[in-house]
């Protein structure tokens, strides 16, 4: 039987003016697959990662999670769906400590009261899950360390831990590497590649090391449309995407 995939999306179209930022986008992602989506500088890629989140509605097409239509939910209901967005709005308190932010995340998620966030540390029902996710993101030695005293690396692995902490299990990955330092990318990789297998995640994300290193399957936009969805060694051998996008050298 195959299995309804986390996310469908059909026939989608968004212009701004005279710009057709997404002008006939197909994609699925698969349930625990990691699913990357590349294309030049002004493909549409944050425009459609926008439209899948709810921040931005589309003008025609679908968009179904678990089959579920939620084209026209609200952004804070998708949320509550399981679906997550990370790295390009920051959610993280800079004043409280990494263990707090997980803390708040996993409070949130059993639906208690955020204002008795002081005591989430203390409360072993909140500490032990959040100190889980911080391990699971490599940051169990720096649970302690304030978010503003964080390297900016480790803020984006605290996003995920408080993405996963309020129950995400769709992630929308926009440029998980960007303005991250060689082994910053390193680490990100290691955890992306840990993660793999048990959550969907659509990767949007420019360093094809780590593309190709981490999906099962990549599509390609251009021009606001799909060009075309396959492995990354269909990828990498279509001489239509090598011209548009990965150019002579890949
Ligand atoms: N709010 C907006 N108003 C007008 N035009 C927009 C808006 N948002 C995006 N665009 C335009 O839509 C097109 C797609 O932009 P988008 O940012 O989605 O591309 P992208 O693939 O994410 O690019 P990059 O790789 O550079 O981040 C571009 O031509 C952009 O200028």
């Amino acid at each position: 039987m195959t299995e309804i995939p986390r996310l469908q999306i059909s026939g989608l179209h968004k212009r701004f003016g005279a710009v057709a930022a997404t002008a006939g986008v197909d994609l699925d992602v698969r349930p625990r697959e990691v699913h990357a989506l590349i294309g030049p500088n002004g493909a549409g890629k944050t425009t459609l990662i926008s439209q899948i989140a709810g921040e931005i509605l589309p003008d025609e097409g679908r968009i179904l999670m678990d089959g579920r239509d939620i084209t026209r939910m609200a952004a804070h209901a998708r949320a509550g769906a399981g679906l997550a967005r990370s790295f390009q709005i920051t959610q993280l308190f800079p004043d409280f400590t990494a263990l707090d932010n997980v803390a708040m995340a996993v409070q949130a998620r059993q639906g208690r009261n955020w204002n008795l966030w002081g005591r989430a540390r203390r409360d072993l029902s909140l500490r032990d899950p959040a100190m889980a996710r911080l391990d699971e993101m490599g940051l169990a030695d720096r649970a302690d360390i304030r978010v503003s005293d964080l390297a900016h690396g480790e803020c984006r692995q605290l996003e995920l831990a408080v993405a996963l902490a309020a129950g995400a299990s769709l992630l929308l990955l926009d440029e998980p590497m960007a303005g991250l330092g060689h082994e910053e990318s390193l680490q990100m990789t290691a955890i992306l590649e840990r993660l793999k297998g048990s959550y969907a995640i659509l990767l949007v994300e420019h360093d094809m090391d780590a593309v190709f290193a981490l999906a099962d399957r990549v599509t390609v936009l251009v021009y606001g449309r799909t060009l075309f969805t396959g492995t990354p060694d269909e990828v990498r051998a279509h001489p239509e995407v090598r011209a548009a996008y990965l150019g002579d050298g890949a």
